[in-house]
């Protein structure tokens, strides 16, 4: 299938992430369904599953539940289209144009502007390219969201039915703290790196704290994980997770994970920089040019940016190097699709550090590696690669095919680097 295409669509799924220490209520979401399916006038709802204890899988409305346009327009930014079109409602900061004739509770069609050319608060019919993505209720007047000094925020449009048919859910159907909205990969990502119980392990690009979360849930709360972010707001909001999904092995520091190395460290409970040898696993989950997600309706990002992610990337691996035991796991993951961020950075990272080896990034449920990328077969079947294609070397499973762009790799550490 055409990569492209691939990345405009909407994935067929939603995936929560299942709070393994909390006792679940999944016929909360049953419920809800059941509510939603009235108001559609069917009896058959969505079908969900466990893939694993903590991987529920959510499927879409039947093509028989139909939801007509209304002809009565609300344009909204690109990036809330594409989270409308994943079963979100339209908040406030994302709508861009409304005609004034438009009353509270009135049914209206959400159409995302697909040039970015819409200025804030249009009141005619937006001429620009743009896509129809869903239909819903207007929560919110034009004097809420455009007057003067006003920073809207909150719901404006109560999506109803998206196009892609993905139910409008999210993890308030049950009760704080047991679903996480979850990318497929970024749950297989959590199962490469395996977390145990008393394992010291670093999270090292962590924010919002979705990754680190899982880690500590699979450890049944009992690894001592650290975790990472550049600013404090941002490890405020890995507080914030851990505090929802009652999570209480992490602690968070605001820092640099480029320079968290250092010989002069005083060990881990002392906090950043960290001494050699001192975590028996690593994650990281690095910033990086963010291509995988789907749908995209557009993007922005210039060839420059995109190229720029592979140096960051290679500082904060070096130095995951130093801090990972002999013996140790460190896993490497992008939500990319690039060849510089994925199979190129494994291979200049086997080119760079001999003390490190490629292992299998197991469960390997993604595709292979991408071959003439510097890895051989052997190497490209040990790494994950999440797309579309279906490569003979280790054909995916569908679900897997369907989620987000994504890659894993994971690497252990056979003799002290220094
Ligand atoms: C892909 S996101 C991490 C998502 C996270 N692992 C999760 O699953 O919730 C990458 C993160 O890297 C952080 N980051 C970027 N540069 C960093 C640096 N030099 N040190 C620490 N964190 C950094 C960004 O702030 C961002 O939160």
């Amino acid at each position: 299938m055409d990569l492209q295409k691939w990345l405009m669509e909407t994935p067929k799924y939603t995936t929560f992430r299942v709070n393994i220490l909390k006792k679940n209520h999944h016929e909360s979401l049953q419920q809800y369904l059941l509510q939603q399916a009235d108001v559609f006038a069917t009896k058959q709802i969505p079908s969900f599953y466990f893939l694993k204890p903590d991987c529920l899988i959510l499927e879409r409305w039947s093509e028989s539940v139909i939801v007509d346009p209304t002809g009565k327009e609300v344009i909204v930014d690109a990036l809330c289209a594409a989270a409308v079109l994943r079963g979100a409602h339209v908040f406030a900061p994302g709508v861009m144009g409304l005609p004034s004739s438009l009353h509270l509770d009135e049914k209206v069609d959400i159409y995302g502007d697909l040039e970015k050319k819409c200025k804030r608060g249009l009141k005619s019919l937006y001429d620009g390219k743009k896509k129809y993505v869903g239909t819903g209720y207007l929560k919110m007047l034009r004097s809420e969201l455009f007057d003067n000094g006003i920073k809207p925020s909150g719901i404006a449009v109560h999506t109803l039915m998206p196009v892609s048919r993905l139910p409008v859910v999210n993890e308030s159907v049950c009760p704080k703290g047991e679903l996480l909205l979850q990318n497929l990969p970024s749950i297989v990502c959590g199962w490469v790196v395996n977390a145990q119980s008393n394992e010291y392990i670093l999270d090292m690009c962590a924010a919002p704290g979705n990754k680190t979360t899982h880690l500590a849930e699979m450890s049944k709360n009992q690894a001592c994980i650290t975790a990472l972010d550049k600013t404090l707001e941002k490890t405020e909001r890995i507080r914030e997770t851990c505090q929802i999904q009652g999570v209480t092995c992490v602690t968070a520091y605001a820092f640099d994970a480029t320079k968290c190395h250092s010989e002069e460290s005083l060990g881990i409970a002392n906090g950043p920089p960290f001494p050699s040898n001192c975590f028996d696993k690593i994650l990281l989950d690095a910033p990086c040019s963010g291509l995988g997600q789907r749908p995209q309706l557009i993007n922005m990002m210039s060839p420059k940016m995109i190229k720029s992610y592979k140096f960051l990337q290679r500082k904060l691996i070096s130095e995951a190097v130093k801090l990972l035991k002999v013996g140790g796991k460190l896993v490497y993951s992008t939500c990319t699709i690039t060849e510089d961020e994925n199979e190129g950075l494994v291979s200049w990272v086997l080119e760079k550090f001999p003390c490190l080896k490629l292992i299998p990034a197991e469960p390997l449920l993604g595709g292979p590696g991408l071959p003439n990328l510097g890895l051989d077969d052997e190497q490209r079947k040990m790494v994950q690669r999440f797309g579309p294609h279906i490569d003979a070397l280790r054909p995916a499973d569908e679900i897997y095919r369907d989620s987000i762009g994504f890659f894993i790799a994971a690497f252990t550490k056979t003799a002290n680097n220094k």
